[in-house]
């Protein structure tokens, strides 16, 4: 990044400043007030310094361009779970050793492998081919809960990435209330509660257990769910095969496969009701239009994405005129830069028909190297659902006001109680 001009300085270029000289707002990101209004205190943090503040452990940078800027310099940074497990006191656990051996998580080396030998079975052609199955299990889903007249939203949109996955991989669907206690259970890792450490033990055993006799079987019968048509979990262990890819490594992608689409694809889900909830004639449009679900979609993931990232720095880092010495820890607040960014008109409207420049689209699936290789899956998911429910669930409407969750962690809605009028068949 070229440093700032600085014609008070001999050189004309600015001295950068250390980024622990710098004055920043400190975020006390740890409590109920700060998940259910983090904007706030974000607002208050950018009137302080207009891309950084303080956070226990780190920095975050919240602004968008920033963002932006930083989180595509791969090679100045790397993706650091240490910290988490030492905090957890997890480092001989089944949970730790997963931590620290996900996809996410490997080495340079170890995760391009990965990267590469899977990426080119998550294209935007193959999650398209996904669409009929996304649409019978939302299906099956509402006939079971439309009929209800109301109910906690969050709950009924639960089973819906879950069971999407299931069948994705030929997994038989009396897996999915267990799959889905799992992840709930995993879901609260990163709120950082060592307490939990024996259910998050509990919850990796039965998972490796599930992933290993899927793929024991798989093997001994391939294609053995869909006839001869080859599915997601039959294209991972091809690929698999061709690159020397270990089954304990699978087995773990597998598990990530879960864990990385469940409470992020859940929360967006809820979040994006939650909001329509107010803006009524949007719904009912989605009820008939299919491309302007894809338009809310991307709107809702600009206002709301559950997920934030850390990195560490490999080796001093200037951007802007901050100096960032090596061995920062650095959070992205993903989650809420859409909003919290100098460059977006009206950023706290939601307004589906926006223009947005390439440069400010919303970060809601990362940048760079580790950005989400599930997205257009989980764009199709959500445009699917988003279009049956608004023509399943009518005029609906909250009963409660909606709960937070955990904001370091996958943040999002906890409990969406709603009242709605269900469709005349
Ligand atoms: C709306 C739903 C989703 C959101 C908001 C989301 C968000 C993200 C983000 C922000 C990252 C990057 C994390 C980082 O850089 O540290 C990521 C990575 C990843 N996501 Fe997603 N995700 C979603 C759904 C999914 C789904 C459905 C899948 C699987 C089918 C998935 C699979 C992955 C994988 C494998 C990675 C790691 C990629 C790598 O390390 O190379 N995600 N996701």
């Amino acid at each position: 990044m070229p440093a700032q001009t600085n014609p008070q300085h001999p050189s004309g270029h600015a001295e950068p400043t250390r980024i622990d000289n710098l004055d920043l707002q400190h975020l006390a990101w740890n409590s109920a007030e700060f998940s259910a209004d983090p904007y706030a205190s974000f607002e208050a943090a950018r009137a302080v310094h207009p891309w950084l503040a303080k956070v226990n452990g780190g920095y975050v940078v919240f602004d968008l361009k920033a963002i932006r800027d930083l989180l595509v310099l791969d090679d100045q940074f790397r993706t650091s779970f240490d910290g988490v497990i030492e905090i957890m006191g997890a480092q001989d656990t089944a949970w730790g050793r997963f931590a620290q051996e996900q996809m996410i998580a490997l080495p340079e080396r170890e995760h391009r492998i990965l990267r590469d030998a899977f990426a080119a079975k998550f294209t935007p052609r193959n999650a398209n081919l996904l669409r009929p199955i996304m649409r019978e299990q939302m299906q099956r889903l509402l006939t079971e809960w439309a009929s209800k007249g109301q109910f906690d939203f969050e709950e009924f949109a639960s089973y819906y990435p879950v069971s999407v996955m299931a069948r994705m991989i030929g997994a038989p669907l009396d897996a999915i209330p267990g799959l889905r206690s799992a992840m709930e259970v995993l879901g609260l890792a990163f709120s950082l509660d060592s307490r939990l450490l024996p259910d998050l033990d509990r919850a990796m055993a039965e998972l490796d257990a599930f992933s290993y006799q899927l793929i024991a079987e798989r093997r001994a019968k391939p294609h053995a769910r869909f006839g001869t048509e080859p599915d997601l979990l039959d294209l991972l262990l091809e690929a698999g095969s061709e690159h020397g890819i270990t089954d304990r490594q699978v087995a773990d992608l597998l598990i990530f496969l879960f864990v990385a689409g469940y409470d992020t694809s859940k929360n967006v889900l809820t979040y994006m009701i939650h909001v329509l909830i107010s803006h009524p004639q949007s719904y009912q449009r989605c009820a008939t239009d299919m491309d302007y679900c894809r338009k809310v979609v991307e709107e809702t993931l600009r206002m709301f994405t559950p997920a934030f990232t850390f990195r560490a720095t490999k080796e001093d880092i200037v951007y802007r005129d901050v100096l960032i010495p090596k061995g920062t820890m650095m959070f992205f607040a993903l989650n809420v830069a859409g909003r919290i960014s100098s460059d977006i008109a009206h950023s706290y409207d939601f307004d589906p028909e926006r223009t947005t420049k390439a440069d400010q689209r919303h970060v809601g699936f990362g940048l760079g190297k580790h950005m989400c290789l599930g997205q257009y899956i989980a764009r199709a998911q959500l445009q699917e659902a988003l279009h049956l429910i608004a023509q399943h669930l009518l005029q609906p409407r909250e009963s409660a006001p909606p709960g937070w969750r955990p904001f370091p962690g996958n943040w999002g809605i906890k409990g969406l109680p709603i009242e709605f009028e269900p469709a005349v068949p």
